[in-house]
């Protein structure tokens, strides 16, 4: 009996892979890159699945062009905004995702994003790097302690909430803005500000973690860092999208913020090369849910999801 092909944009950890070959006929994609719509297309044609990861747009025109052998669409991602999922539902193109195992992997990365960028950790090693380290000093790389201060979380959904767990544990006060109030917050001891507004007045430490949607496109802009406490520390690991660059990097010449911490870009993997030029960002490129086992979990959820669906049950990590 000949298999369903899958198609697969990005390497995957090799265990997965492994597993995905056991179900299906694997083609892969050459290198590890975003591809183009023709790339896609040439790559996907007669595949029954294609294995996609954050950033990789699946736009109409591919979803289309690949019917009718196109059945599923999996993302390595707790992300969709790449996928169109309206098409998607309109062609019978089923769609999963990878929620929930990457929460605890990309909030260890967003308190890492908040510790670099509050107490200079990157400007501090690149000093013991450059060999010009004059020894201690009373006044030298002061930064900004975490504890008594308040961080806002803007999303709490499960990587939010994973950030306020951990940011507790620095004495650190938890407040938070989210479509709805969640008791699961309130468990965390987090203040709820029913306006992003109001969440940006307390924000020593702004935590961008929702998800990447239209209505949050640049929602970082002029207007609301003026709102934001003298000295705040501004820190993305949701879209590169929610930041207006052109602000943010005025905001962080003029010392209004204090420092940033990004994991996300506009244009991946290009970045505005004004982020390079300034001492006060610590740049990660895209890492948040970078571990061996999160990866590896995310991958087999996908799959797995994938598999159940098939085999008519309704798993909870299908998106349409
Ligand atoms: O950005 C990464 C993801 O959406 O998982």
């Amino acid at each position: 009996m000949t298999r369903a092909k899958a198609f697969l944009i990005r390497p995957l950890p090799a265990t997965v892979e492994a597993a995905i070959a056991t179900h299906f006929d694997v083609v892969r994609a050459e290198g590890d890159r975003i591809l183009s719509a023709a790339e896609v297309l040439e790559g996907a044609r007669g595949c029954r699945v294609v294995f996609v990861s954050a950033m990789q747009p699946m736009g109409r025109e591919v979803i289309a062009a690949l019917q009718p052998e196109l059945k599923a669409v999996g993302t390595v991602s707790v992300g969709y905004n790449h996928i169109d999922l309206e098409a998607c539902r309109e062609y019978g193109v089923s769609v999963f995702y990878s929620p929930g195992v990457l929460s605890d992997a990309c909030a260890d990365l967003a308190v890492m994003l908040v510790l670099n960028a509050a107490r200079r950790g990157h400007e501090a090693e690149a000093l013991v790097r450059s060999g010009k380290w004059p020894g201690y000093s009373n006044v030298q790389l002061l930064g900004i302690g975490l504890t008594g201060r308040r961080a806002g979380i803007l999303g709490m959904g499960r990587i939010g909430q994973a950030i306020a767990a951990r940011l507790r544990g620095f004495g650190t006060e938890i407040h938070y803005h989210n479509r709805r109030q969640l008791s699961a917050a309130e468990e965390l001891g987090a203040t709820y500000h029913a306006s992003a507004e109001e969440l940006l007045r307390v924000s020593d430490f702004l935590v961008l973690c929702a998800p990447g949607t239209p209505e949050l496109h640049r929602f970082l802009n002029r207007e609301r860092i003026a709102v934001l406490p003298e000295n705040a520390v501004v820190v993305n690991v949701s879209r590169g999208d929610t930041v207006d660059d052109d602000a943010l990097i005025e905001a962080l010449k003029s010392g209004r913020v204090f420092a940033a911490g990004l994991d996300v870009y506009a244009n991946e993997p290009a970045l505005d090369p004004r982020y390079i030029e300034l001492e006060n960002v610590f740049l990660t490129p895209h890492i948040a849910s970078a571990t061996t086992d999160t990866r590896h979990a995310m991958g087999m959820l996908v799959l797995n999801g994938i598999l159940a669906h098939d085999a008519g049950e309704a798993p909870e990590n299908q998106l349409c």
